[in-house]
């Protein structure tokens, strides 16, 4: 079992304290000794705490070389708690982590813990960065709506930017752009919301136009209604069943009927899934089970799903806010289609981690 202990010192940056560290455990990365760094954004107070594993033996030694070229330096972030390890990966236009890697760090008990990890790409096509992401199952969505505001916030970091800016992120929904503002939350251009069937995809049976708008879906024997949008990612959103219109999502058993929505055949390429409450023409509570993540504190793509999906069902205007397990989202479609979402970005902590093959 691993000992650790902390301790909290004030000191002007984190160059200073790995320097002051770095001093002070010479060897720490050479012995099968993780250190790591935390800062706390708000006081700028940083802590070390340094875990010391019981010395390991013969084959185990192998191993630790292996870890030792093969350790990640990453920053812990979250929005609305749903949470990523953000790896600088500026120098490649390959992540620096496997898909398999990724599971094992986003494991809650036997990793970092996170809903997913995001890659800082080199931009193309005029872009600036390009973002990727892997679930913590492994696999890759084409968007992630908490993830691009907590890349931005991260980008800030790493560029030493402060103040108001804004960036072109190329992700697999195309061109997406975040903006820092002044009071430190995100405001994102997410694009348009796509609705033709093929295209989300679903094979539910679409409208004239194309779309599934108030769809049934049959699961588990009961008729649910659905809408089904795509974000760049999928979306599969419900006010309710056939026979009882409203939802109270903190009756719900997401456990049990999320992963059912999430694997339906109706869905070829899986899909997310938004329970959503009516409280007023402009104001939603939903709770959501994330294709690849299971039940997540907060999804940005699915409460700006959730308010296509509301206004195309009649529920709310074209402004919400959408409440989620982690808090609030400002959610705006706007006339000319885009969708902006508007919420906070926070960095959590510093760390190193070895990267298991
Ligand atoms: N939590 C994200 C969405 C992450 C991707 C999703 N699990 C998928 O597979 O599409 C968000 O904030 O949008």
């Amino acid at each position: 079992m691993a000992a650790a202990f902390s301790t909290t010192v004030s000191l002007p940056s984190r160059d200073r304290l790995t320097s002051i560290l770095t001093r002070c455990f010479p060897s720490s990365l050479h012995t099968g000794r993780s250190l790591r760094l935390i800062r706390n954004p708000t006081t700028r107070a940083i802590s070390s705490s340094m875990s010391v594993q019981a010395p390991k033996r013969s084959a185990d030694v192998a191993y630790l070389d292996r870890k030792e070229s093969g350790i990640l330096h990453f920053v812990k972030y979250q929005g609305l708690g749903n949470d990523f390890i953000m790896v600088d990966n500026r120098d490649s236009s390959e992540p620096k982590v496997t898909p398999e890697q990724a599971v094992k760090l986003c494991d809650r008990n036997f990793g970092v813990g996170a809903d997913g990890a995001i890659f800082v790409l080199p931009g193309i096509d005029g872009t600036d960065y390009t973002m990727r992401i892997f679930n913590s199952d492994g696999s890759e969505p084409e968007m992630c709506g908490n993830g691009v505001r907590c890349f931005a916030r991260f980008i800030a970091e790493l560029e030493n930017l402060s103040g108001t800016h804004s960036f072109k992120i190329h992700t697999g929904a195309g061109l997406i752009v975040p903006e820092i503002q002044n009071d430190g939350k995100v405001k994102v251009d997410m694009g348009q919301p796509i609705l033709q069937a093929p295209n989300i995809p679903t094979k539910l049976p679409a409208n004239k136009n194309g779309s599934v708008i108030q769809a049934e879906l049959l699961v588990n024997g009961i008729a649910w209604n659905v809408t089904c949008v795509s974000m760049g990612n999928p979306h599969c959103v419900t006010f309710g069943t056939k026979k009882s219109e409203a939802l109270q999502v903190d009756e719900l058993k997401l456990e049990d009927i999320g992963p059912m929505f999430e694997h339906h055949e109706m869905f070829p390429a899986r899909t997310n899934t938004e329970f959503v409450q009516v409280i007023s023409r402009s104001h939603l509570k939903m709770r959501v089970w994330e294709r690849g993540a299971g039940a997540t504190l907060a999804c940005g793509t699915g409460a700006c799903a959730v308010v296509v999906a509301a206004v195309l069902e009649g529920h709310t205007g074209r402004k919400c806010t959408v409440d989620l397990p982690g808090g609030p989202l400002e959610i705006e479609w706007r006339e000319d289609n885009h969708i902006y979402m508007t919420g906070p970005a926070e960095a959590v902590f510093y760390g190193s981690a070895h990267l298991q093959l």
